[in-house]
């Protein structure tokens, strides 16, 4: 068997059978997937190695290995689901006993994650697929009832994986317990086929992910041992009996680590769009400042320093809010290992909240990156398309943002009114409790200052929103209803309350650490927390002016800030993305690679079209000749 010592970039970018000869845009769908898979197997082989060295943990933050696979993949790896949702949520759901039953084979398993189906994605109630105990032969019956009820969407279920963690409606001596997870084989190991009495295939071309293998998957009196259903939280034991969870929504576990792990994903792809675009920014010269003078390099326009430094801060700020959520997964993680719940339903909001903004920021922050680089940046071979495309889905998967930014309101709306009853609260919604002391507190025009501005906000928003529901309530509709009724207002209050969490925390930790730094580094980080802050509250004017004592005079005072410091950026834009140090064989980009060959790359990317192999193309003789001849004159 290969061995490979721990992966370094070098060695697994130097491994000759991973590079493409053709780009991949123009590679057939079916040839796309078949590339990928080439070249996944050899990473999955690598990745493997290096996964068994680090004993994989339920809530140990993933090696950034996979992040070498973006660049060799230049799409979505058809394993990623193995390693981002299968396997955490065995060892998340699983016995311990199970656990060494289910993984035995290691890597020798395929796995992902089918939960979303045909009819259902959100409302995980409503889940159609079925596991029904047969107590003689001591199995769980699984069936797919209605079309509806085929999982659809799951990432390597179509071709790619022989096993998938399912989420099923349990069924005993018929009563049904709600939705549980069940580790169930679907292919052969040895030959790759189908298992009977299930129906498999992929769902077809999308906006982008295409090389993710997306599936969907029926069940037809297919049979399980009991054994499979993922016991560590509820049992159903050999006499049917029915032993429930502590908190049913442990089982939705699985997705709250995802969630927590995209912001750091999300910091990632927007480093990479970052880099391409000031680069490119930074090649590019076009038109004229001062009129007798050269043309400039496009950075040099203020407005495009507006555009591109907002994205190098929000990356750090989302590395740096990733690492403290990830910090808050763990620890709540433990506290649940040690039988605690309580703080489960603060992570489930901030997890909600956090993951909806860095995904929508980074797409919207990514499209303005491809934007900044003119018609270059709408070129398959700038790479920003992908990225854009990628990280949008996002926005969409594991958990549609709309509903997860409801989740957050659920819980602020539930703080308010612990907050009116005099309770304390976590720290992370303890300022709701000071509003009625601090909202006509004196403006200040510093970073903490804004913090608690914005923090106002969410207060103001939240208490807006609680009044709203109790106004449709007085009116005489239901609570449910009232609240839809409210919901305009909610989204506003958790997203305005994601926003103040990441501008605090960003903030915080970076004057945490800037005493350790160097002068240097501490100052120019400091100027990335302070330009994100002052680009928010500029944002937000009309929601700080509604809410605080800001004035116009601070308004402008802040506008004038936020010029002086992307002036005081300009000259380090090139090196703040050089420092996010990713190689240009993972950025994958003929604007952004480091030498700053843009137009030679642009051009030997062109002429590896496979249009460009002949001067004149078939279909000329075949179709345009004969109509220009006929209508010659
Ligand atoms: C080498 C290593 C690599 C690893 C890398 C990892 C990186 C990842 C990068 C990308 C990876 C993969 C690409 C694609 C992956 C995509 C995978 C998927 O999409 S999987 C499917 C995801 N689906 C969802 O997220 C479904 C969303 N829906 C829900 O979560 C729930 O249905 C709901 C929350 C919307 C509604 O819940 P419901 O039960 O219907 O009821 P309520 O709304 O009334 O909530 C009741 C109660 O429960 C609490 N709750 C809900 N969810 C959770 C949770 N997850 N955790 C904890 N608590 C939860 C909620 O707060 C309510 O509590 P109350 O006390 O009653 O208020
Ligand atoms: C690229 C990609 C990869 C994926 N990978 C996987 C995977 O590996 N495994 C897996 O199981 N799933 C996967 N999914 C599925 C994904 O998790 C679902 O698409 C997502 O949960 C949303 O569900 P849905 O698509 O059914 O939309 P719906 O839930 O039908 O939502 C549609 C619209 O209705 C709105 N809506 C729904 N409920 C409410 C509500 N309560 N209040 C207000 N508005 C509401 C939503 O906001 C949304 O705008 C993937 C999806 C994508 C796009």
């Amino acid at each position: 068997m290969k061995c490979y010592p721990v992966p370094r970039e070098n060695l697994v970018l130097s491994i000759d059978n991973l590079k493409d000869d053709i780009p991949e845009e123009y590679l057939s769908h079916k040839e796309c997937y078949e590339n990928v898979i080439r070249k996944g197997s050899v990473l999955y082989d690598i990745f493997s190695e290096l996964s068994k060295d680090r004993k994989h943990k339920a809530h140990q933050a993933p090696s950034n290995a996979y992040r070498i696979s973006d660049g060799i993949m230049q799409n979505v790896n058809p394993f990623l689901l193995h390693f981002a949702l299968f396997v955490p949520a065995i060892t998340n759901q699983a016995t311990p006993e199970q656990q060494a039953e289910f993984l035995k084979h290691g890597f020798g398993i395929i796995g992902t994650y089918a939960q979303t189906e045909l009819g259902h994605g959100t409302f995980l109630r409503g889940l159609e697929t079925t596991a029904t105990l047969d107590l003689e032969t001591d199995e769980f019956v699984l069936n797919s009832p209605t079309l509806t009820s085929y999982k659809w969407w799951p990432g390597g279920l179509g071709h790619t994986a022989n096993h998938c963690v399912v989420m099923a409606q349990l069924y005993v001596k018929g009563k049904c317990h709600g939705p549980h997870l069940f580790f169930v084989q679907i292919r052969d190991i040895e030959t790759h086929e189908p298992l009977p009495g299930l129906k498999l295939g992929e769902i077809g071309a999308k906006m982008g992910f295409n090389t993710a293998d997306n599936g969907f998957l029926g069940f037809h009196n297919f049979r399980i041992p009991r054994n499979n259903m993922l016991m560590k939280n509820s049992q159903v034991l050999k006499d049917g009996t029915y032993v429930e969870s502590k908190n049913e929504k442990l089982t939705y576990g699985s997705m709250v680590f995802v969630r927590v792990y995209l912001l750091s994903d999300m910091a990632y792809m927007l480093a990479r769009a970052a880099t391409i675009s000031v680069r490119y920014s930074a090649v590019r010269h076009q038109s004229h400042i001062k009129p007798d003078e050269p043309e400039v390099q496009i950075l040099d326009f203020v407005i495009q320093q507006h555009k591109l430094f907002i994205s190098i801060a929000t990356s750090h700020a989302f590395k740096i809010c990733g690492l403290w959520l990830w910090q808050t997964y763990s620890k709540v993680m433990e506290d649940i290992g040690k039988g605690s719940m309580d703080r489960l339903p603060e992570l489930h909001a901030l997890s909600c909240c956090l993951k909806t903004t860095s995904t929508r920021d980074a797409g919207w922050l990514i499209e303005q990156c491809r934007l900044a680089c003119g018609g270059h940046g709408y070129l398959m071979s700038s790479n920003l398309p992908s990225l854009y495309t990628t990280a949008t889905a996002a926005i969409t998967y594991e958990g549609e943002s709309t509903v997860l930014l409801l989740q957050t309101a659920r819980y602020l709306i539930k703080s308010w009114k612990r907050a009116m009853e005099g309770e304390s609260l976590p720290a992370t919604v303890s300022f709701l409790s000071e509003y009625f002391n601090k909202r006509y507190n004196k403006w200040e025009n510093t970073p903490k200052g804004i913090v608690d501005g914005l923090k106002l906000v969410v207060a103001g928003v939240t208490k807006m929103c609680a009044e709203s529901i109790q106004k449709h309530v007085s009116r005489g509709q239901q609570y449910e209803e009232a609240w839809n009724s409210s919901s305009v207002q909610l989204i506003k209050a958790s997203e305005a309350y994601s926003r103040a969490l990441l501008c605090e925390v960003f903030w915080f930790e970076v004057d945490k650490v800037s005493s350790t730094l160097s002068n240097n580094l501490a100052v120019v980080l400091k100027q990335l927390a302070e330009l994100y802050i002052t680009y928010w509250a500029l944002e937000k004017r009309g929601d700080l002016l509604v809410y605080t004592t800001i004035s116009k005079d601070d308004l402008d005072k802040l506008q004038e800030r936020y010029e002086e410091l992307l002036a005081l950026i300009r000259p380090n834009a090139v090196g703040l993305v050089d420092s996010f140090d990713i190689r240009d064989e993972i950025l994958c980009s003929t604007l952004g690679a480091y030498d700053g060959r843009v137009y030679e790359r642009m051009m030997e990317h062109a002429l590896k079209s496979p249009l460009n192999a002949e001067t004149v193309n078939q279909s000329f003789h075949k179709y345009m000749k004969p109509v220009i001849l006929k209508h010659k004159i």
